[in-house]
Parts: C-alpha cells; sequence; structure tokens
C-alpha cells in the first residue's frame, strides 16, 4: 500500500503530495487550488515571495465555499528573506492574503537576510543589481523568531526550506523546536541524499520541490523514468513523484492545468529494482559532476551545498 500521509516530530499529519504554486500566475492559481483541492489534494504549498497569496486565498475560500473543510487541508506558506528579522508580520500578511487565521506549516524560505530597508519589498537591490543582503545576519536568530512564532498558534508548525547539512548542523545546537519540516530541491538529478540521511536521523521530514525538474518538466524525458514508466503502466510524471514518496518524502507538484493536477495525484509502490535504476542514474550523473540543480537564485551566498560550495 502507498503513504499517503506522513507524521512530523510534533505529530501533525502531513499529507503526502501537495500542490505548488511557484509562477503560477494570478489569473489561473485561484483555479488551480479550488479544483486540486475537490479532487483530491490535501495540502497547497506556498510563499508570501510567490506574489500570489491572494489568489491562493481565493482558490481556498471557493473550494471551502464548496464543502472541502479547513481542518482537512494542510497549508503550507514562507517568510520570505526581506522578513527573516519580522516573521509575525511576514506571517501575519500571508495570512491575511490567504484569508485564515492560521497556516499548518511555517517554513524559513531561505535562510539569508535581504535588507528589511531596501529599495523594494520582495527583491532589494543594490545600485550594482544585485541583491541587497546583510551579509553579517545569522540564521539562527532568525529560527528564534519562529519558534516565538509558533506560541501564537498562527502556525501549526515550523521548518525550514533550502537548507543544506551544513547549515542544519549550525542551528540545531541552538533549537528549542527542531524543525518539523525542511523543504528541498531534490529529483533523481539531485537526489541530496546527505541531506534527506541527516534529517531522517534527526526526525525533521522533508519536503522534496521541483520533482519534475521545475518550468517545463524537464525530467520527464530522463531515460530511466521512462523506462520505468513503461514498465509499470505509470506516466513518468508518476514515476518522478512516486521516487520522493517511497524515499519518505512528502512531494509538490506544480500544475496550473486540470488534467495534470489530477494526474499528479497518482503515486505508486516503487520497488528496489526501480529505486536501483534510479539511484544508478543519480551516481553516474555525481561521478560526472553533471547533478542539476534548478533552483538556486543568486543572493551571492555560499549555503553550504556540496554541488555548489
Ligand atoms: N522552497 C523553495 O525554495 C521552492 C519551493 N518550490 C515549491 O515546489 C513546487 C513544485 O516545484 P516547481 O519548481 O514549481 O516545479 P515542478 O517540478 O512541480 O514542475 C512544474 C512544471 O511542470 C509542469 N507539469 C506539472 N505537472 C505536469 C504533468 N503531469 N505533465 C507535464 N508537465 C507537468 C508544469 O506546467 P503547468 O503548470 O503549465 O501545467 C510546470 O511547468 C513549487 O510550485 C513550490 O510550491 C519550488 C521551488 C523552490
Ligand atoms: O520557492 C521558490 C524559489 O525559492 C523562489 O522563491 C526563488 O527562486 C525566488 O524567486 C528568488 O528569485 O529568490
Amino acid at each position: 500500500m502507498v503513504t499517503t500521509t506522513f507524521k512530523l516530530n510534533n505529530g501533525l499529519e502531513m499529507p503526502a503530495v501537495g500542490l505548488g504554486t511557484w509562477q503560477s500566475k494570478a489569473g489561473e492559481v485561484q483555479t488551480a487550488v479550488s479544483y486540486a483541492l475537490q479532487n483530491g489534494y490535501k495540502l497547497v504549498d506556498g510563499a508570501y515571495c510567490y506574489a500570489n497569496e491572494d489568489e491562493v486565498g481565493e482558490g481556498l475560500k471557493e473550494a471551502f465555499a464548496a464543502g472541502v473543510k479547513r481542518e482537512d487541508v494542510f497549508v503550507v506558506t514562507k517568510v520570505w528573506a526581506t522578513y527573516n528579522t519580522r516573521v509575525e508580520e511576514g506571517l501575519d500578511k500571508s495570512l491575511k492574503s490567504l484569508g485564515l487565521d492560521y497556516v499548518d506549516l511555517l517554513l524559513v524560505h531561505w535562510p539569508v537576510l535581504l535588507n528589511p530597508n531596501g529599495n523594494h519589498d520582495k527583491f532589494p537591490t543594490l545600485p550594482n543589481g544585485k541583491r541587497d543582503v546583510i551579509f553579517d545576519y545569522n540564521h539562527v536568530d532568525g529560527w528564534k523568531q519562529m519558534e516565538a512564532v509558533l506560541k501564537t498558534g498562527k502556525t501549526k508548525a515550523i521548518g525550514v526550506s533550502n537548507y543544506s547539512k551544513k547549515y542544519l548542523e549550525q542551528l540545531i545546537p541552538h533549537a528549542t523546536v527542531v524543525p518539523a519540516v525542511n523543504q528541498i530541491e531534490n529529483h533523481p538529478s539531485l537526489p541530496q541524499q546527505e541531506i534527506v540521511d541527516f534529517c531522517r536521523e534527526h526526525n525533521i521530514h522533508v519536503m522534496a520541490y521541483s520533482p519534475l525538474g521545475s518550468t517545463g518538466s524537464p525530467l520527464m524525458s530522463a531515460e530511466p523514468v521512462i523506462k520505468i514508466a513503461e514498465k509499470k503502466g505509470v506516466s513518468p510524471g508518476t514515476v518522478l513523484l512516486s521516487y520522493h514518496v517511497s524515499r519518505g518524502s512528502t512531494v509538490l507538484a506544480k500544475s496550473v492545468t486540470p488534467t495534470r493536477i489530477k494526474a499528479n495525484l497518482e503515486i505508486v509502490a516503487l520497488d528496489d529494482e526501480d529505486l536501483k535504476l534510479l539511484n544508478a542514474y543519480s551516481d553516474d550523473l555525481a561521478s560526472k559532476g553533471e547533478l542539476k540543480r534548478y533552483v538556486y537564485p543568486p543572493f551571492g551566498i555560499d549555503f553550504g551545498f556540496p554541488d555548489k560550495s
């Protein structure tokens, strides 16, 4: 049987599959969220920085009006980098847009501070065009704010995103609350096994993002993915999404296309032979130095990922 939920380290149940909303256009995301929730999705992943939370909120409202219950939906949002010293203010903005009085999970989007008093609310820049990063920021201080916000009840759980093993090792000795989740880019072209293993050891649940290779879903045509899909009589997308559930992770797939939204809910059990094939593909890329990271914004910071350090 295929797992449909995972238990977090605070006892909360998190669905195994969720709808992503990054780059979902305002005009499309309301329908996508509403459609997904009325067709079996139980988790929606958003962020203040996606600049579409008003519309995500409209989608939630539409689904609730159609009978979906708030308590049956796991809503995730993220504190953007300009708000890492103002976590509660950032969360309040998201809650207002979403039309909710709590989210289920709040994540630190990236462990970096962008100038909160800079020339833009989300992407402040310097005169030379580079991101206005505050370099002497310590991400452990941001986590203390996350712990404080957890006590307000405005979020049921707190976690991190884009944390390498190195950053988690810096954080954990100072954490009163161990992050419930680390949301990271993850797929056979970037398995990040060292982070996945470290998270498992510390009871931190992994949420896998960009499972299809992000924009345009390039991983759908990877050879072993097609081979396994043919063998099992499922789509390549199902193989890519099932890979994470087999590894014990929650997976997020973004789509604004109803047929794809529905198709992405199909998760199958991958057997040892399938996983061996996908792992061999990852190992081969690693040995050739060809691992592929699709999401690496130009912060100009070393986040401690071995493929980027
Ligand atoms: N914490 C973080 O920093 C990050 C978090 N995320 C989260 O993870 C989510 C998923 O990652 P994302 O980078 O969006 O990329 P995905 O890997 O989910 O790929 C999305 C792309 O695949 C297409 N697609 C979706 N389903 C199918 C299908 N069944 N067949 C063919 N094409 C398909 C979509 O097109 P279309 O929509 O047109 O159907 C879109 O172009 C994000 O939306 C976001 O919520 C992502 C990146 C970073
Ligand atoms: O969640 C998705 C990604 O992290 C996205 O939020 C960033 O890539 C952002 O657009 C940026 O440019 O820094």
